[in-house]
């Protein structure tokens, strides 16, 4: 699944490539790093990509006003300042640009450590004050031979860790995704956070700031840590609570700090960033000229890739995407969402339990891109989402908005595929209902509805806004009406409808289904007219 980018806003500053590359594959691009919020939510309207660093505040206002919204880039790390669920209920793709600015992050957490050791910031100042008499109270601590715990052991804490042992520190860390075997491999003890507390010289936090990790180190913490203590924060403001570092250098039980992040940006109150014992700086952790320009450059490139349907690397809350760009999964997504509109027509009510079921090789991966395409046009105007939304349910949105509504999803898959089909996808819902189809030189094909197997498939093509008309026919005992079709037919054209396909399926328990596409919707009249020579006749736009 790919989709058209025609014009893009960045509101922060970011370097000049990220225009150029954009611009050179066709996308129009605005910079304005001035916006006010209440400008931007009167610009956002027009521009179906946004890039930003942190100081764009991307709210669910922002987002809800982006009507015509497709992607949202982070031009860094952090996504906090993104509203990532909001977006992925809007159908908003979000991308940041992992490990772009990982070593400058982790160069500036470094420096900072150095400079805390041996009080290099207010060496400065007792020098900008003319002050050298300091140099009596500025006794430092050398780092050689001292822990540094790291609290979080992803791509930035990997690379503290190998830098600061180069000063001969022994580094211990803890992080909940990352095994012991693997923090060994970087010569990082793993440690539960209370082993590590009491054993620490200096923390540095690198997680994201996630409810788990907000105020992390507290009061209490603090409490547990040797006398003395120094602290750095190179990740976000809250992970450790400034109040508490406040207290905590106030008593003596914190010998310094290092904050490159605040809770409010810029800090609402500078008292914490004045104190002698902490040495600030003002979110400078990505900013670097290389830094940035890697962040731009990777920025437009993920934009262009996701446009050309190449990958989506980046993509934070897209995974039923992933496998579902190459050209050859276009006609099944396409299936897919039929398959769910056609459930949606004929399968109303209580839909609890959906499987979905891939069968042949080259749907091995296909499962999580297809069961977010049948939910998309599944759900397409359920009442349960707000209902009538169809133009923003996609492969981004429908995983998350089954789940907000409590429709649970199985994907299995087996290798061979019914005969005589290669490749097959089913779905069968907790009330029994079914159905399957396949595709066939790009088309999207119906291969059984409700147990009613087709053996001339209805086609149910993306590019036709057609309209099925299911239609059930008593066939007596097995030997069936040969003019029913002609009839049916007949009688539609007789209605003024223009009849795109009709297909009967093939005979079980004395019934048949017919499906009729059309290239204009039918009328209320066809039905009627329908009425008269078979059992049941239900519509279903697709
Ligand atoms: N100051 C800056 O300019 C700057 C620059 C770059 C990144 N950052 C920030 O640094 C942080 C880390 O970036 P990264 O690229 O290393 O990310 P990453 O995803 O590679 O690593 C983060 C690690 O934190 C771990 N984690 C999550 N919850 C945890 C918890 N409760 N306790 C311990 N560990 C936990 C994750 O498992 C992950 O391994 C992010 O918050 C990012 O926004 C700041
Ligand atoms: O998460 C990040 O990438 C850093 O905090 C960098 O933020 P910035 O792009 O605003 O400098």
């Amino acid at each position: 699944m790919s989709f058209q980018l025609q014009s893009v806003l960045i509101t922060d500053e970011i370097d000049t490539q990220c225009v150029e590359i954009l611009q050179k594959n066709g996308i129009q691009v605005v910079k304005n790093t001035k916006l006010t919020k209440e400008q931007l939510l009167t610009e956002i309207p027009k521009y179906d990509g946004l890039v930003v660093r942190s100081a764009t505040k991307v709210t669910a206002d922002v987002i809800n006003a982006g009507t015509n919204l497709k992607i949202i880039g982070r031009a860094g790390t952090g996504v906090d300042n993104i509203d990532c669920d909001v977006a992925t209920k809007r159908g908003i793709i979000v991308m940041n640009t992992p490990g772009g600015n990982t070593l400058s992050a982790a160069e500036h957490t470094c420096t900072l450590i150095c400079a805390l050791s041996r009080h290099i910031h207010r060496g400065d100042r007792a020098m900008k004050e003319e002050k050298w008499s300091e140099r009596k109270v500025l006794m430092g601590n050398e780092l050689y031979g001292k822990t540094l715990a790291i609290i979080g052991l992803g791509r930035i804490g990997k690379e503290v860790a190998l830098r600061m042992q180069s000063f001969g520190m022994t580094t211990i860390g803890y992080d909940p995704i990352i095994p012991a075997e693997v923090s060994a491999e970087f010569n990082t003890e793993w440690m539960p956070l209370e082993k590590i507390w009491p054993l620490a010289d200096y923390i540095t936090v690198h997680t994201p700031l996630i409810p788990q990790t907000r105020n992390l180190i507290n009061d209490q913490v603090f409490s547990v840590c040797k006398k003395g203590v120094k602290v750095v924060n190179v990740a976000r403001g809250g992970i450790i609570e400034e109040a508490a570092i406040k207290r905590a250098i106030e008593s003596g039980q914190c010998g310094g700090a290092g904050l490159d992040v605040f809770e409010s940006e810029p800090p609402k109150d500078f008292t914490l960033a004045k104190m002698p014992q902490v040495l600030a700086t003002p979110h400078l952790g990505a900013s670097t000229t290389e830094a940035q320009k890697r962040v731009a450059v990777e920025i437009a490139e993920q934009f262009v890739d996701v446009v050309r349907g190449k990958s989506l690397f980046g993509a934070i809350n897209a995974h039923a995407m992933t496998n579902a760009l190459s050209p050859e999964s276009r006609p099944w997504v396409v299936l897919g969402r039929k398959l769910g509109q056609v459930a949606a027509g004929l399968n109303p009510g209580n839909v609890e339990n959906m499987q979905v079921t891939t069968y042949g090789p080259s749907l091995k991966q296909a499962g999580s891109y297809l069961s977010a395409a049948i939910l998309s046009g599944l759900l397409q105007n359920s009442p349960a989402i707000g209902g009538g939304d169809s133009a923003t349910l996609n492969l981004v949105n429908s995983p998350a908005l089954a789940k907000q509504i409590g429709l649970n999803v199985k994907n299995t898959h087996e290798e061979a595929a019914p005969a005589p089909y290669t490749n097959v996808v089913s779905v069968i819902f907790n009330n029994g209902f079914r159905l399957s189809g396949t595709t066939s030189g790009g088309n999207a094909l119906l291969i059984e509805v409700q147990g009613q197997q087709f053996s001339l498939l209805p086609t149910v093509a993306a590019d036709m806004k057609n309209t099925l008309v299911k239609f059930s026919i008593t066939t007596s005992g097995g030997t069936g009406n040969p003019q029913l079709l002609p009839t049916v037919a007949g009688a539609l054209a007789s209605a003024g409808m223009c009849v795109s396909s009709l297909t009967v399926s093939v005979e079980n328990d004395g019934q048949k289904w017919g499906v009729a596409t059309f290239a204009t919707p039918p009328t209320e009249k066809c039905l009627e007219v329908l009425k008269t020579i078979v059992n049941a006749a239900v519509l279903v736009t697709l």
